[in-house]
């Protein structure tokens, strides 16, 4: 069924903003979660130099990258095509649909109203995947190779065409199925073999016994063989790409792989997938308790101050396929529900979360360095008409508390960049 168009909303810009994390995070309090952030973001904005333009981009802690998704065969129909022009490669100028309350109202006072955006970077509507993903993640997926840990997160209401970027369709990938790619093509032949060092918490890691090896190994196999039972065939919200072959065509740079390394430097890569749902964390990889209940997670601070999502599985990948395995098994369990605009629309805050241990592969393997790549699709915020889980009772995310999470973490990492 085709959406109702609502003038009010039409205009639906779906934003992409890349935060890089400084090496170790300062404490996030959780109880900071259901603060007045207002006050957090000016503290950390009066903490820049302010006499630069534009100091966020220049400092390049914060990127927020806009992408227009093209109008779809029922909004061509309407008068919205002039609310959004763009000027130039940085930024928009947004009008208010001529039959809107906004619109009328500005028209009575002062003729019609404009406004200018700025940003890291526009991208129209005829942007390709490729080119996106060129534009906004190579650097930090090169970045987080090195050593950096990055926060991407894609941001706007609903329909707006964020999942479309994130995971892309059968036909396209997006970004995060392209990222997974780039960093396999980039660690081949250079994969730690063993399972031994298993990240740990926030930034740390730990040496596994060999019991606890075997123990990784059986899960493992047992996660990848829910992903065979994870076919999308009774599914409405088909997303991501069934095999790699899309991902061929990925950037041809991207092909090598590093060089700049020393002979033992290896990588371990290990994944994990959570939602923010109704403000309750939950495993997408590991759902189902015994009692057929969802686990509910917790958030958890190490000694450091930094948090960390307590019992959260992470499960260490060989190549990118096995990746989009497991991405695909979590979509499987992500809360999807019809919104008045978007019948297939993602309805929590979905957090895949990529760490790379760099290990000396000596004698004794010793891990130098543990980094992050967060990549979270935040859910638009709007009511559901109808939801696809049975049994849901709380039907509306872009729940504002768990944004504001993520939004503390992002305060937390410009804070921090400004002290080191
Ligand atoms: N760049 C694009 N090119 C073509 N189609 C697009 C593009 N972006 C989004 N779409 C289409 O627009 C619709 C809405 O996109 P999508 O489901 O990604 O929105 P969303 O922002 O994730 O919404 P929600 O928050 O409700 O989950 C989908 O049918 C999608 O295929």
């Amino acid at each position: 069924m085709e959406p109702v168009l609502d003038p009010e909303t039409i205009f639906r810009p779906s934003y992409i903003a890349s935060v890089e994390l400084p090496l170790r995070t300062g404490p996030v309090n959780v109880e900071d979660i259901k603060t007045n952030l207002s006050d957090e973001f000016s503290l950390a904005a009066s903490s820049l130099d302010m006499s630069q333009p534009n100091s966020f981009v220049c400092k390049e802690h914060v990127q927020v990258c806009l992408r227009i998704r093209p109008f779809t065969s029922s909004e061509k129909e309407q008068e919205f095509q002039e609310c959004v022009s763009i000027e130039d490669s940085t930024s928009v100028i947004l009008k208010a649909p001529k039959n809107s309350m906004a619109c009328r109202l500005s028209e009575k006072n002062m003729g019609q109203m404009m406004q200018k955006f700025m940003f890291s970077h526009v991208f129209g509507p005829e942007t390709t995947q490729e080119e996106f993903f060129e534009g906004t993640m190579k650097q930090p997926v090169q970045d987080f190779l090195e050593g950096h840990s990055h926060l991407i997160f894609t941001y706007g209401v609903t329909n707006a065409g964020k999942t479309y970027t994130f995971q892309g369709t059968e036909d396209d990938v997006g970004i995060l199925p392209r990222t997974m790619d780039m960093l396999f093509k980039r660690v081949h032949g250079k994969m730690y073999p063993e399972m031994d060092l298993k990240p740990h918490r926030c930034r740390e890691y730990i040496k596994l016994t060999k019991e606890q090896m075997k123990e990784e190994i059986a899960f493992k196999n047992s996660i990848l063989r829910l992903t065979k039972e994870a076919d999308f065939q009774n599914s409405n919200c088909s997303k991501t790409s069934d095999e790699s072959e899309d991902l061929e065509e990925v950037t041809k740079e991207s092909e090598q792989s590093i060089t700049t390394e020393g002979s033992h430097m290896k990588f371990s890569l290990w994944v994990s997938f959570c939602e923010i749902y109704n403000e309750c964390i939950y495993d997408l990889l590991f759902p189902i308790t015994n009692d057929k209940k969802r686990k509910l997670l917790r958030l958890a601070q190490d000694i450091k101050g930094c948090s960390y999502v307590r019992d959260l599985q992470w499960v260490q990948i060989s190549n990118a396929k096995e990746a989009f395995r497991l991405l695909k098994l979590g979509l499987k369990h992500q809360s999807i529900a019809c919104t008045k605009l978007n019948t297939c629309s993602s309805r929590s805050h979905s957090i895949f979360t990529v760490k790379i241990l760099r290990i000396e592969d000596s004698k004794i393997p010793l891990v130098t360095q543990v980094s992050e790549l967060v990549l979270c699709d935040l859910a638009g915020s709007e009511r559901c008409t109808k939801t696809r889980n049975e049994g849901d009772r709380l039907k509306e995310s872009g729940n504002i508390n768990t944004s504001l999470l993520i939004l503390g973490k992002c305060i937390n990492a410009l804070k921090n960049s400004q002290q080191s």
